[in-house]
């Protein structure tokens, strides 16, 4: 973000968790929240999702190559409209792996079942926020690639044991990059603020958007 007084830098959170501020330029920004708009829209776009004991996500989504629900994988929205869930772009399967690249010095291991192939969207807006999880429905273990757009937000990122302490909290600006894998690929994580009004001006988004990119290991 420009006003900085001191370069945000590289941060190794936890034993394979890293943060790359400003990953992601202003053009590239662009583009990405454009193309989320687009996905953003019905056949199978962003809904609000329910978990089964009841409850409301506050954060609204859409998802790409498989449809996340509470708690699966689906080819249609099957918590939504019922149809099918957009496919994963290769552009975007391709920014995962630069991203890991980018996180770690190496870019992923090739092989069998080791593309991105899943991306889950995640709009926040008013008081939005995520509780602590863990992204447990893939069954492969590749890093999961969050790209952040918009408002500045309080990530929560804890521990493989429990929801509470230890964990640290990052913020995620626009642009930032976090990869999670290795031994935190398990880690709990979550959401507990985010900060209005704190978004590039230039972007022109109230709210903010993650973008977590996932290699689902369904078949
Ligand atoms: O919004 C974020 O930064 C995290 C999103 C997340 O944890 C998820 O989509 O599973
Ligand atoms: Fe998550």
């Amino acid at each position: 973000m420009d006003g900085e007084l001191f370069p945000r830098e590289r941060a190794v959170i936890a034993p394979g968790a890293v943060h790359v501020p400003d990953w992601l330029g202003a053009a590239r920004q662009r583009e990405l929240l454009a193309a989320c708009r687009a996905w953003a829209r019905p056949p199978a776009g962003l809904r609000t999702v329910r978990t089964p004991g009841g409850g409301v996500m506050t954060a609204r989504q859409v998802c790409l190559g498989l449809h996340w629900y509470a708690y699966g994988y689906a080819r249609t929205a099957v918590d939504g409209d019922g149809e099918p869930v957009k496919p994963m772009p290769p552009w975007l399967a391709e920014l995962g792996r630069e991203a890991v690249a980018a996180a770690y010095g190496a870019p992923p291991e090739p092989g069998p079942d080791t593309a991105y192939d899943i991306a889950l969207i995640n709009f926040y807006d008013g008081d939005s926020r995520m509780g602590m999880h863990r992204d447990a429905e893939e069954r492969s273990t590749a890093p999961v690639v969050s790209l952040s757009l918009g408002d500045t937000c309080v990530f929560r990122f804890g521990n493989t044991a429990s929801r509470g302490r230890p964990y640290q909290d990052v913020e995620l600006c626009s642009g930032d990059l976090f990869v999670f894998g290795g031994p935190s690929r398990p880690a709990y994580h979550g959401v507990p603020k985010v900060l209005p009004g704190t978004g590039p001006r230039e972007l022109g988004l109230t709210g903010r958007l993650n973008i977590t990119l996932r290699v689902g290991g369904l078949g």
